[in-house]
């Protein structure tokens, strides 16, 4: 395979193509698959900056992805991003009066989980062809991924889908989002608990017995939607690029000028396709780490000092409620010179004492290129309105907590704000924070929230509306990998 990347594991010596890799999601040892070579494969930017969106993806992918045939690539990013998106640009680069805004939301699902969620299945598909075996795909979501996932692997040929979310924990359009979705191999489950119990429950299953059984009985796998899978993680590292390119287009920056993106950040896997970027040549000086009260991260990259033992918040951010970061640990391997050893010492003083501390040399490194900050609820709020009245932009909780973050820290190179989601999925949040008495039916809210914007409603948001219900279960943490074989022989059978 010569300089091919072979993706290996965090942890260890577990090797795979990427059709394998994307295929098992996690690596066998428990640590994400990575490949060594991704800061010398540097991107000849001149000719990339060049290409439209899916000519971006076709060329980033040819490298990263190189068991997809030409064919396969083009049929790819024809389906993910050909009329998904109802901007054409996929991802517009707006204003917020002089803050440049890269909207990550015109997917089906208003969230940027969409622009790797589209493509994801189509990958996933093409890895599967040809072999005696049904993927189930299990997906742990804190309120957004969940129904990117479901949408994007709606009636997969061969392959069925289950989303775990935290009861009482997502907001009312993120539950309803996910326990309307139509599909014979779909299922949506609430769990007892945080997004962190059902994170690391459906790491625990990819080792668990019932996966064992699955696959020598039934030939049915387990893989990942979350962006522990790197077939989530790569399509977003093309829209950092798309950024650029239309800064430069708008002639806002000089060619080869460095700039920096603010992320509003819960699982890393947003900002690490950030970090992609800069390590395939995007001119990135900084990228901000923006957190919400569940601000373990930021004092991470404050001590060196990862400590999940500590209260969980439930905030107007529900998306970034998340204590255990699964992709931190991406970064943390190349920061720490490509060292398993180092890192499978880190997770597992993680898993065993809930903490690590990493040595300074490491966290120097770190703190060269990621800088960050947080923001409460009440400042959340208060920002969400601050913008709307001094430029008429209306924002999402988390795009607000990464505004909050940005300003505070005051750059002087210029910096691109990640806007994540649709204002329009928290929408009694984003009207309380306007100072508009919300009503008391979610629809009427969006329609109250339109109004007075003068935006527009997304469709399929406003759709719910006449939608059944399908879903209803809540079950324990200790049930669900009972509930995944149980969904796998029914919606695969
Ligand atoms: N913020 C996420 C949590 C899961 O993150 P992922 O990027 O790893 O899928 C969500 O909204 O579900």
């Amino acid at each position: 395979m010569g300089n091919q990347p072979y993706y290996h594991s965090t942890r260890g010596e577990e090797r795979c193509s990427p059709k394998e890799a994307i295929l098992k999601g996690i690596a066998s040892d428990g640590g994400l698959f990575v490949w060594d070579d991704l800061d010398q494969m540097q991107l000849d930017l001149h000719t990339f900056l060049q290409l439209d969106y899916p000519g971006m993806v076709q060329t980033l992918f040819r490298r990263l992805l190189w068991d997809y045939s030409e064919e396969e690539l083009a049929a790819c990013a024809q389906a993910a991003y050909g009329d998904t998106f109802d901007d054409e640009r996929i991802t517009p680069l707006v204003f917020a009066g002089k803050q440049p805004v890269l909207e990550l939301f015109h997917g089906p699902t208003s969230a940027f989980k969409d622009v790797a969620l589209c493509m994801l299945p189509q990958l996933m598909s093409r890895a599967l062809a040809g072999k005696d075996e049904k993927v189930m795909i299990v997906t742990a979501t804190s309120g957004d991924t969940g129904k990117a996932a479901l949408s994007g692997f709606q009636d997969a040929e061969n392959i069925g889908i289950t989303v775990f979310y935290p009861q009482g924990k997502v907001s009312a359009i993120q539950r309803l989002q996910m326990v309307t979705q139509p599909g014979r191999n779909v299922s949506v489950c609430a769990i007892e608990g945080n997004f962190d119990d059902a994170q690391s429950s459906v790491k625990a299953l990819f080792q668990s017995e019932g996966a064992r059984r699955l696959k020598e009985e039934e030939h049915i796998v387990l893989s990942s939607a979350n962006s522990i899978n790197i077939g989530r993680l790569i399509p977003q590292i093309v829209y950092y690029f798309a950024a650029y390119q239309q800064l430069l287009q708008q002639e806002k920056i000089q060619w080869g000028e460095e700039i920096s993106f603010c992320v509003p950040t819960g699982n890393f896997g947003n900002v690490l396709a950030g970090y992609y970027a800069k390590l395939l040549g995007l001119p990135i000086r900084h990228l901000i780490v923006a957190a919400n009260e569940n601000k373990v991260l930021d004092d991470f990259l404050r001590t060196g000092i990862y400590d999940r033992n500590r209260s969980f918040h439930t905030t107007i951010s529900p998306s970034m409620d998340i204590l255990i970061s699964s992709n931190l640990e991406r970064m943390l391997y190349y920061m720490c010179g490509k060292d398993s050893e180092k890192i499978r010492g880190w997770m597992d003083e993680l898993a065993r004492v809930g903490r690590y501390q990493v040595d300074e040399e490491t966290l120097q490194k770190i703190r060269n290129v990621f800088l960050s900050g947080h923001c409460d609820n009440a400042q959340t709020s208060l920002q969400i309105e601050r913008v709307y009245r001094s430029c008429g932009y209306v924002m999402d909780p988390h795009t607000a907590v990464g505004s909050y973050v940005l300003e505070q820290l005051a750059l002087t190179e210029p910096c691109v704000l990640l806007s994540t989601a649709s204002p329009y999925k928290f929408t009694r949040d984003v009207l309380k924070a306007l100072q508009v008495e919300a009503a008391a039916d979610d629809f009427v809210c969006m329609e109250q929230l339109s109004e007075l914007t003068k935006t527009s409603i997304p469709q399929g948001l406003y759709a719910l509306k006449s939608m059944e219900e399908r879903f209803s279960d809540v079950i324990e943490v200790t049930d669900m990998e009972a509930y995944v074989c149980a969904k796998a022989k029914e919606v695969l059978k």
